[in-house]
């Protein structure tokens, strides 16, 4: 389970695109439910499932979501099933999910999962992006840069950091984590260990 975290605007839906149009990465994301109203840019089923309040409640309180958490005023939850099959067919998962949530997965599985935590180069660029978006009121906005503060603390909480000033570099950072961190010995051991097997009964 990859989980990529940060505060709103920084560019996680931007980097979550890119990691998914590269098959060789072979990574499938989890699709949230939330109560959060749906963008003009997003589809229902494609970026989130967009709920009422009441649904949410029920999948909570039946167990049917990994993690769940309260943000920014709105409810986001993590639908459990879809991603336990897909980790028993010994694939791997990208979250794009808050500290709070990650927190969840994390005491869940803790060997299973890679946090990472993208920062934005200033508070400054972090406002510029969000209006640039133009997704959100300037309510919206001001809400989201406040809880910005709050949530880039949680920064230590997370395996790697990565400040995403460009771009291209920030993706190529997160690819190679994705890389380094499939070839971690405990991932690879059965594998490995069959390899290695036949390596050491090579003659010569
Ligand atoms: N815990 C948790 N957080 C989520 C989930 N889905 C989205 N989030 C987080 O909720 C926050 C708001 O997401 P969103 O409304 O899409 O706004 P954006 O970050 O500005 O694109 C972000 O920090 C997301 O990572 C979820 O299923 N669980
Ligand atoms: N490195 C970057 N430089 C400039 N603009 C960026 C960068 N990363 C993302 N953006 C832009 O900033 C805005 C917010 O990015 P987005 O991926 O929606 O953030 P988040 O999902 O974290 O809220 C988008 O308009 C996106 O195109």
């Amino acid at each position: 389970m990859l989980i990529l975290s940060s505060p709103s605007g920084a560019g996680k839906t931007t980097l979550t695109r890119m990691l998914l149009q590269r098959p060789e990465l072979d990574l499938k994301l989890s699709i949230s439910v939330t109560t959060r109203k749906r963008r003009t840019s997003e589809a229902d089923g494609i970026h989130y499932h967009f709920i009422a309040e009441d649904e949410f409640r029920r999948l909570r309180e039946s167990g049917d979501l990994l993690e769940h958490a309260e943000v920014h005023g709105n409810f986001y939850g993590t639908p459990r099933k879809w991603v336990e099959e897909r980790l028993s067919q010994g694939r791997d998962v990208l979250f794009d999910i808050d500290y709070q949530g990650a927190r969840q997965v994390r005491e869940k599985a803790p060997r299973d999962v890679v946090t990472i935590f993208i920062l934005p180069p200033s508070i400054r660029e972090l406002r510029a992006r969000l209006e640039r978006r133009a997704e959100d009121d300037s309510e919206t906005i001001e809400k989201r840069l406040a809880a910005a503060r709050h949530e880039i603390g949680r920064w230590t909480d997370y395996d790697y950091v990565l400040i995403n000033d460009d771009i291209q570099q920030t993706f190529d950072d997160l690819a190679a984590i994705v890389r380094a961190e499939r070839q971690r010995r405990p991932r690879i051991a059965a594998g490995m260990g069959e390899f290695v097997t036949t390596l050491l009964a090579e003659p010569g």
